[in-house]
């Protein structure tokens, strides 16, 4: 039997502040199955982040589970984590966080070769998808010389360096202009099909969500259709 790329059960997360604990996550449940694109909409501070991080292996859950393809991942410890969401999990942030100094092909390669990629296997893998999305002409470039739309192109690519079953993204296009955030947005959208990937793409933007596959929203901690 196939699993789910991604299945949280009962995902509980909370913050010490000076107020008390916060309880942000109060016994989540969401699955994705293969292919599906999964819009997270939901008002500011209801802790779309936290659960994008906890789903990506960035945090623990303080209760529940994360699995990742039916294996029991989100309370590994920190190296587990890391293993499985280099090779799993692909995360895309409202602002590129692409390293400055290395120009693009490298930003693309960077995470191939931390998960083991010779060399010159990841830099023709890094050129195949940069020319997927276009950047054929761009891979000497650094971020600096790339426009906002180009920038955040390069960090899907990356994304999608070590082929992962499960995409997560915050905001993805939420730094561009209207256009150029509906370019990008086709280009991701075309992409995680195309390699029949799992998403989960928090988004403010109406018409973006309504581009997805389904909605969910976050309601007292837990996830609901939206
Ligand atoms: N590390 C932390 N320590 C304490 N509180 C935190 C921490 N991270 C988040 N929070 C609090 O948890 C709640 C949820 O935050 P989160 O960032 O997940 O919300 P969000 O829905 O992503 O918001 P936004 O749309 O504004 O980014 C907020 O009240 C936030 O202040």
């Amino acid at each position: 039997m196939s699993h789910a790329p991604l299945e949280l059960r009962a995902v509980e997360r909370r913050y010490k502040t000076e107020a008390g604990a916060l309880e942000v996550l109060r016994g989540a449940d969401l699955t994705l199955q293969p292919g599906e694109i999964v819009a997270l909409v939901a008002p500011s501070g209801t802790g779309k982040s936290t659960l994008l991080h906890v789903t990506g292996l960035l945090e623990r859950p303080d209760g529940g589970e994360v699995f990742i393809e039916g294996a029991a991942a989100g309370t590994l410890g920190d190296d587990a984590r890391t293993a499985i969401r280099r090779n799993t999990i692909g995360f895309v942030y409202q602002f590129h966080h692409l390293l400055p100094e290395f120009t693009a092909e490298e930003n693309v390669m960077l995470p191939q070769l931390a998960a083991g990629t010779p060399r010159a296997a990841a830099r023709a893998r890094a050129a195949e998808i940069l020319g997927q999305f276009g950047l054929a002409a761009r891979l000497q470039h650094r971020p600096g010389k790339l426009s906002g739309g180009e920038q955040q192109r390069v960090a899907i690519a990356r994304a999608l360096a070590n082929a992962p079953r499960v995409l997560l993204a915050d905001e993805p296009t939420g730094n561009l202009d209207t256009a150029t955030a509906n370019l990008v947005f086709d280009e991701l959208l075309r992409e995680a099909r195309g390699r029949g990937l799992a998403c989960l793409i928090a988004t403010h933007n109406p018409e973006l969500a309504a581009r997805m596959d389904r909605k969910v929203t976050l309601r007292e901690g837990r996830v609901v259709p939206g």
